[in-house]
């Protein structure tokens, strides 16, 4: 044999583990549409490693477009993304909103914000900043490069409605003094920035008025009625006495970002259901001996909240599909392996904070 035939046979079979090796590195990705250069967008989702920004990427990634995730992993995690990360259509970049942003987009989903009250309260100027300096950012960078953006904006602007249930009309009731401020006027200003841009300098926005929200990588500790009341009764402790799927919420957001609606539109699951009602449904779902206990209630929390969606419905055609027990129970699960994973000792979920400050207690 001569001598290449000899390095050609001793090289083959490496060849062949090299050729196995990439094909199980490209097959360990969630399948991807092929999208043509014409029809495929390159997206900035602000916030995308957080609870709904992860299942938006899932989306847009799965639709074949590139996406670039940009977050602080103040409240985001890595894992949210990690099924992502190698892929070429994918970015995560480790990055404060509060800080200029320079790149090539042509949509900017903006949801970077801490959304639940433990989580903006913990931290009221970062809340703030992050509203508003942060959504001043990324519409200057909306306007430099001509992308469209998308507001993640909230039912919280309607602060605690007198009028029920709310539509988009409705200018809200808010303390623009209270402990929800920070995030309630942050997300008021962000909106006001979006319109002020779209007047001044042409910017095209969308404003999504997101309602509760719960589903999996929603954080454990997120403070919100959902996650406290299964980790409650999973926990067997008591529960301290609406809403839709990140899956509802997500279609819901892509629809409006590539729909001509300017003004603002409401998201969320008009299904009404008492605090108790829930609280009773979580402790049977779960099968749980957890007592149900009645606490006072915190200051300025909204004492009802519906949306009026059939601004939604009439317009991006959308309403929520998956039914209430179909979520919780999906939730449950999530937060089963996560309660799991963390008697392993393998991984805490704990929102990470900003900045630590001496002798402030964390809000976990
Ligand atoms: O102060 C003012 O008088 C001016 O403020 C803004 O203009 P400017 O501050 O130049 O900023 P924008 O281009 O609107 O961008 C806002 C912010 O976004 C940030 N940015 C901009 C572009 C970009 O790609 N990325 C990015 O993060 C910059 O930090 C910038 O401060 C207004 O657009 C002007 O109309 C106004 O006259």
């Amino acid at each position: 044999m001569k001598i290449e035939q000899k390095i050609d046979a001793a090289v083959a079979p490496l060849r062949e583990k090299i050729r196995e090796l990439e094909l199980s590195f490209t097959q360990k990705y969630p399948p991807v549409k092929f999208l043509s250069e014409k029809d495929r967008k390159r997206i900035l989702i602000t916030g995308g490693a957080g609870f709904v920004g992860s299942h938006l990427t899932d989306k847009l990634m799965m639709d074949g477009h590139e996406v670039t995730v940009v977050d602080n992993f103040f409240t985001g995690r890595k894992r949210n993304v990690e099924h992502w990360i190698g892929h070429e259509n994918f970015e995560l970049i480790n990055h404060d909103v509060v800080e200029p942003l320079y790149i090539e987009v042509d949509q900017i989903y903006h949801l970077a914000s801490p959304a639940s009250p433990p989580n903006y309260m913990y931290n009221p100027i970062k809340t703030l900043k992050t509203n508003t300096i942060g959504t001043l950012n990324m519409l200057g960078l909306a306007k430099r490069v001509g992308a469209r953006l998308l507001l993640a904006s909230t039912s919280e602007v309607y602060g605690d409605p007198e009028v029920h249930p709310q539509n988009e009309d409705y200018w809200g009731h808010v303390n623009p003094i209270g402990p929800r401020a920070c995030y309630d006027e942050g997300k008021r200003v962000a909106e006001t920035m979006c319109y002020a841009y779209m007047k001044q300098e042409g910017v095209e926005v969308r404003v999504a008025r997101i309602f509760n929200t719960f589903g999996s990588r929603m954080h454990m500790n997120d403070g919100r009625v959902v996650s406290n009341f299964i980790l409650q009764a999973l926990q067997g402790e008591p529960l301290t006495v609406f809403l839709f799927l990140p899956s509802d919420l997500v279609n819901g957001l892509v629809s409006l970002m590539n729909n001509n609606i300017s003004s603002p539109v409401n998201l969320g699951n008009p299904e009404e259901h008492t605090i108790l009602e829930f609280a009773q449904l979580i402790k049977s779902l779960v099968v749980s001996r957890s007592h149900i206990q009645f606490l006072p209630e915190a200051q300025d929390d909204p004492q009802r909240r519906r949306p009026d969606i059939r601004k939604a419905k009439m317009l991006l055609g959308w309403e929520p599909v998956v039914p209430l027990e179909e979520g919780l129970n999906k939730t449950i699960q999530y937060f089963s392996r996560e309660l799991e994973h963390q008697a392993n000792n393998q991984y805490v979920p704990k929102p990470k904070a900003a900045r630590m400050k001496k002798g402030r207690p964390r809000h976990n």
